[in-house]
């Protein structure tokens, strides 16, 4: 191997962090030679100003080190000209298939609840960072338009990138994160109607680059609005996952949500009854808010959609759950050991083994 082909293999380890793939395969490596014992190499940045600047310059210089011969380096950072981010463009976007595509291998799951608190958004944002840790490709998208928490809950303060008319999402414990929130000023609220929220989510999934992603989850406002209408259109692949808690209020309108499933053929996946007990120092268990509505509502889904909806999960109410939300570090990373870490680690797990199927789905006809 030549000088230059040694420092290429070594820059091959280098990935960029928002687009997660070699450096060296999105050509941004413009020139790597050895002039003595020091390593000088030219990188080239998609976009002037990239917030990920320092990362990459960071990663490139310890990857050379990493080369025998090298005792030095020196980064040159430059920026793609336009033909050369659209060429980039261009070959990212023909790598993807859609997630609407029958052949897309991603899962897509969308967590509902009924109303507002239950703690969907918490949940969401546990089970994409714990698959994210597992080494699975994680995408979430924040369609909870009116009460965005996730980039709080992850942790995010970055925008995302634009490359023209692609936008890079930021990547927050290893999940590639998108909300409306990161595309408006401050914490303005959003009084969008339907066709508003349905075009924001085609946005959503024809603009952002999420790569090729094992999972992808959606964190669906409260409720049986438009956006869940609109996932199921735009998504007909998609599957739900119900939020409730043990009261008897939220699993009345928390079915509602789930027996939307009925009109879009959508499958739910089952029930997650969250804040279901606060363990005491003693051992014992304080039900405080009420029992059995989890078990209720997959009964009572169960029968209206004819076949099993299971309650998959239990999840108590801990302190370490609100501090993680708090501090942008899910529970499952924070405090991995906590029971409630433990369930919702338990319960991620449960939804990967299950395979993907039709089962309770209605087969689309064909005349
Ligand atoms: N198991 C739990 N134990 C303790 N606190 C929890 C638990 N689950 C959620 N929380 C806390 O409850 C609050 C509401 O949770 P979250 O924002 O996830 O609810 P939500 O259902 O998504 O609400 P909305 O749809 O209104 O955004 C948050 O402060 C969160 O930290």
């Amino acid at each position: 191997m030549s000088n230059s082909e040694v420092l290429l293999e070594a820059l091959r380890t280098v990935n960029d962090p928002e687009l997660r793939r070699p450096i060296t395969e999105l050509d941004m490596v413009q020139s790597a030679q050895l002039d003595g014992q020091k390593a000088r190499v030219t990188i080239l940045l998609t976009i002037a100003g990239c917030p990920m600047r320092s990362t990459i310059e960071a990663e490139v210089t310890a990857a050379l080190l990493g080369v025998a011969e090298v005792e030095d380096v020196d980064v040159t950072l430059g920026v793609m000209d336009p033909q050369q981010r659209a060429a980039l463009r261009e070959r990212l976007a023909s790598r993807r298939t859609p997630f609407s595509d029958p052949q897309s291998l991603t899962r897509v799951i969308a967590v509902a609840s009924g109303k507002g608190g239950v703690g969907k958004s918490s949940i969401t944002a546990n089970l994409a960072a714990h698959l994210a840790s597992q080494g699975l490709k994680v995408g979430l998208i924040d369609a909870d338009v009116h009460g965005f928490s996730i980039p709080s809950l992850m942790g995010i303060t970055q925008n995302p990138t634009r490359m023209d008319d692609m936008i890079l999402p930021p990547v927050a414990h290893g999940v590639k994160v998108i909300s409306i929130g990161m595309f408006l000023d401050s914490n303005q609220p959003v009084i969008w109607r339907g066709p508003m929220l349905h075009r924001a989510l085609e946005q959503f999934l024809s603009d952002v680059y999420f790569g090729d992603l094992d999972y992808l989850f959606l964190d669906l406002p409260p409720g049986t609005g438009d956006m869940a209408i609109s996932v199921s259109q735009l998504l007909p692949n998609s599957e739900l996952l119900v939020i409730t808690t043990p009261q008897s209020t939220a699993t009345e309108v928390a079915e509602r949500a789930g027996t939307i499933a009925l009109q879009t053929d959508q499958k739910v996946l089952g029930v997650v009854e969250n804040m279901s007990f606060l363990q005491l120092p003693d051992g014992t268990r304080m039900e405080v808010f009420g029992s059995g509505g989890g078990e209720n509502l997959s009964e009572s889904l169960t029968r209206q959609l004819g076949y099993e909806v299971n309650l998959l999960s239990q999840i108590p109410l801990e302190e370490s759950v609100r501090v993680g939300s708090d501090q942008g570090t899910p529970v499952v990373l924070g405090a991995a050991q906590s029971p409630a870490a433990l369930a919702l680690q338990e319960l991620a797990e449960k939804l990967v083994q299950r395979p993907r199927g039709l089962a309770g789905r209605s087969l689309p006809m064909s005349f």
